[in-house]
């Protein structure tokens, strides 16, 4: 099939729009495939990376208050609208799919007055605001949360779970971690606030750095690329011993994954997907910097099987940060138990199922 993706701005949009695409291939259904994003999001890099056809317009988000802003994002909106029917008409594909961010709601928009079969995937236990307003007009919507159902069109609503668990859940422990001169064989702790980092989880690092270093246990923390150069500037004051690993982002996160023991960090509905697919025992710290809080509700349906422990970013300090991740790297019995019962809320046929939505529109 000719497959259209759209979403972006973050890392939660995009890798699971990835983990269709490489499953498409994997199955060999896929003729030919286009990627719509901004040059902002983080897409333009991992696509590109990638070496998929990328194709970019320019879009912004809505401000929530009122502003004189939200004007000139009306009419980026109908320009990007424009060029979307143009890039839809010339690449006429089978099926349009959009993973979230602002640049779907064009695309998809887009796409759907043009009769062209549509699907979008909330990976949210709250839908997001252009998921919200596409859900008038496409024709599947694909959920990971069965509780956000109730904010679509019942009809249009098939539960898929996050595409993403697919491509992680089968992955074994492979030694990544000497990529980062850390041991495969002690147990690991990976730190990270999402995929564009976290203030907050950064700074209690640097203030539980004296104590990791002294641990048995190994930590792998990432700080966000745009953290990254203040980061280092902050270590170049400490000393960072053999068991701590400092980088401002890991591609192919999905095969580091499977090495890790427990992790710290943000409740984004992808990274949550991939500890439920794993059954990585973790602590969350939701962003409260979110729609509806919606991290804090990804969070509690984790937490609510014993899935996970929830600490909230005004509770997050150094020293929070050394009580609740000893807690969990010195009990191997407790990490076995939280991480069974994440890997029971785990989908790993989350593509197929995905696929299958696809391939139910066009035929
Ligand atoms: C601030 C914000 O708006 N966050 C939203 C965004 O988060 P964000 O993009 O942070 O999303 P997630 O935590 O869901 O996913 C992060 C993804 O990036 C990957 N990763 C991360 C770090 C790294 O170094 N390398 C790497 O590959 C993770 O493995 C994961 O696949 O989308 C999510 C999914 O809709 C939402 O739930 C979040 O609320």
């Amino acid at each position: 099939m000719r497959v259209i993706f759209s979403g972006g701005g973050t890392g939660g949009h995009i890798y699971p729009a990835l983990a269709v695409l490489e499953r498409l291939k994997e199955r060999d259904l896929l003729d030919e495939v286009l990627y719509i994003g901004t040059e902002k999001g983080l897409e333009s890099r991992i696509i590109r990376q990638k070496q998929i056809p990328f194709e970019a317009i320019e879009l912004q988000g809505f401000k929530r208050s009122l502003s004189l802003e939200n004007l000139k994002t009306i009419k980026l909106f109908l320009q990007s609208t424009r060029r979307a029917k143009q890039i839809l008409r010339d690449f006429k594909p089978d099926v349009v799919v959009g993973t979230g961010g602002y640049v779907s709601s064009a695309v998809l928009f887009a796409a759907a007055r043009l009769h062209i079969p549509t699907v979008i995937n909330e990976q949210n236990s709250v839908a997001g605001i252009t998921n919200r307003f596409l859900g008038r007009y496409v024709d599947r919507i694909s959920i990971a949360f069965p509780e956000v159902a109730e904010q679509f069109p019942k009809a249009k609503v098939v539960l898929t779970g996050n595409p993403r668990a697919q491509q992680v859940a089968g992955i074994k422990p492979n030694q990544r971690l000497t990529d980062f001169k850390l041991q495969p064989t002690i147990p690991t702790l990976l730190i990270f606030g999402g995929s564009r980092g976290a203030e907050r989880i950064n700074a209690a690092f640097l203030e539980a750095l004296p104590e990791l270093n002294q641990k048995d246990y190994q930590v792998l923390f990432v700080s966000g690329r745009v953290h990254y150069a203040k980061i280092q500037k902050a270590l170049a004051e400490q000393t960072v011993a053999a068991n701590v690993a400092v980088v401002p982002y890991i591609n192919d996160m999905q095969t580091v994954l499977p090495d890790i023991a427990v992790i710290l960090g943000r409740a984004g509905a992808t990274s949550l997907a991939e500890i439920t697919a794993l059954g990585i025992p973790s602590i969350l710290v939701p962003s409260p910097y979110v729609t509806n809080d919606h991290q804090t509700k990804n969070a509690q349906s984790l937490v609510s099987h014993q899935a996970a422990e929830m600490i909230t970013e005004n509770e997050l300090t150094g020293t929070s940060l050394l009580k609740v991740t000893d807690h969990l790297m010195q009990n191997q019995s407790l990490r076995q138990a939280m991480g069974e019962q994440a890997r029971q809320l785990g989908v790993p046929d989350a593509a197929d199922r995905f696929i299958k939505v696809m391939q139910d529109l066009i035929h």
